[in-house]
């Protein structure tokens, strides 16, 4: 494995200068790579630090196997795009500072591109004392470039102690490195003024060069704020509230989450409907599927205004239709998943994938006419 080779090659200097964190064991020749790590480790866990990787500096709390997945990655397309001329800061009611849209933006608008600041391996947290937890972020912001390092201290911490591990847990995504151990909690400092909404207009994903990109799934207007959702926005809204209260550290001020009783009710009913449906359409040999079926399943969804979480819903509406042979349907459901599975999971992921081979070709799809239709109408 051979360490990504920057054309953009900084000097170990960079680093060393940086409020006096010295990176004495630099693991690769500096004429040739811009990575380096700190002495400081514990156990297996060592900080790395690139200060320009993918253009902006990075640093990692992670293995020596996890800290070469990552300097494979060998992207140089410039892809940094911040919401900046979209959306502005303000103070939002009961959530702190949020993004509201500067202008009209529409379905399918790219928002943002975002490079990680920072990468922590999960199990750091569950095998180390506190206090060489706390040492090794020190060390991994520390040594990031300035203005990397001071847009990392700039994002709000809300759960109190270490302030920097605070931020981290504030303000982090899980980013899967690959491997059996990939997994990592990510910072992504231009991501963090995004607001949770249980029925967010945003989508995101992080694809496997480690950028995170959001999408509008709505048309959205001039003031409206703009949301991702944090947690999983299937769940009634008791869960969800608990959810957030209990693991993310804050109750949830979103309009969903604070419709009236009646209207919540109304909610969490078609939730339950929703999933009580999608058991039948994921078990590809029941017989109480029906096209009527699949469309109240969709029609919940849209009554729910789940957006940003449809690509899954038309996946199943597509195979469906296509286990009762009807390629028409199929068609159109493996195109909208499609649609929406490119802002919700990228172009990568294999639903994607699968939902184009499907639009085509549904003839040839494995799900083709299994169950005609006639059999069960
Ligand atoms: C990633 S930050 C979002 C930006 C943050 N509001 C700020 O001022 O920098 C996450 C924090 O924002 C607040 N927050 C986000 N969504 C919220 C919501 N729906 N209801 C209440 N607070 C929310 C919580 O304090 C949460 O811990």
């Amino acid at each position: 494995l051979q360490p990504y080779i920057s054309q953009n090659t900084c000097s170990l200097v960079d680093i060393q200068d940086v409020e006096g964190y010295r990176d004495d064991n630099s693991i690769d020749d500096k004429r040739s790579n811009v990575w380096s790590t700190s002495s400081d480790c514990f156990d297996e866990y060592c900080v790395y630090t690139n200060n320009a990787f993918l253009g902006e500096g990075i640093s990692l709390i992670t293995t020596a196997s996890n800290y070469l997945r990552v300097s494979e990655i060998q992207t140089r397309e410039a892809v940094s795009r911040s919401s900046y001329d979209k959306a502005r800061i303000i103070e939002i009611p009961g959530k702190g500072k949020g993004l509201v849209a500067n202008r009209t933006i529409r379905k399918g608008e790219a928002i943002m591109a975002a490079r990680p600041a920072l990468l922590v391996h999960r199990d750091a947290f569950s095998e180390l004392p506190l206090e060489d937890i706390f040492h090794l972020m020190d060390v991994a912001v520390n040594n990031l470039p300035k203005p990397r390092k001071e847009s990392y201290l700039a994002q709000a911490g809300t759960m109190g102690g270490h302030k920097i591990t605070d931020i981290l847990f504030t303000n982090s995504f899980q980013v899967a490195v690959g491997g059996h151990d990939g997994f990592h909690y990510g910072n992504f400092p231009e991501v963090s003024l995004l607001n949770h909404d249980c029925r967010p207009n945003l989508a995101f994903f992080i694809d496997r060069n480690l950028t995170h990109y959001t999408h509008a799934v709505r048309d959205i207007e001039p003031g409206e704020e703009l949301t991702i959702s944090y947690i999983d926005p299937l769940q009634v809204r008791s869960v969800r509230q608990e959810r957030t209260r209990n693991t993310l550290g804050f109750s949830c001020a979103c309009s969903h989450c604070t419709l009236s009783e009646n209207d919540a009710d109304a909610s969490d009913a078609r939730l339950l409907t929703m999933s009580r449906i999608e058991s039948e359409l994921a078990d590809f040999s029941s017989q109480a599927s029906s096209p009527a079926l699949i469309e109240e399943y969709l029609s919940l969804y849209r009554r729910e205004g789940l957006e940003h979480n449809l690509a899954g819903a038309y996946t199943l509406a597509a195979l469906n239709y296509n286990l009762f042979g009807k390629a028409d349907m199929a068609k159109k459901y493996a195109q909208l998943s499609v649609e929406a599975g490119l802002l919700e999971s990228g172009p990568d992921a294999a639903d994607v994938r699968e939902m184009k081979t499907l639009a085509d070709y549904p003839e040839s799809h494995w799900s083709w006419n299994k169950k005609p239709y006639r059999i069960y109408n």
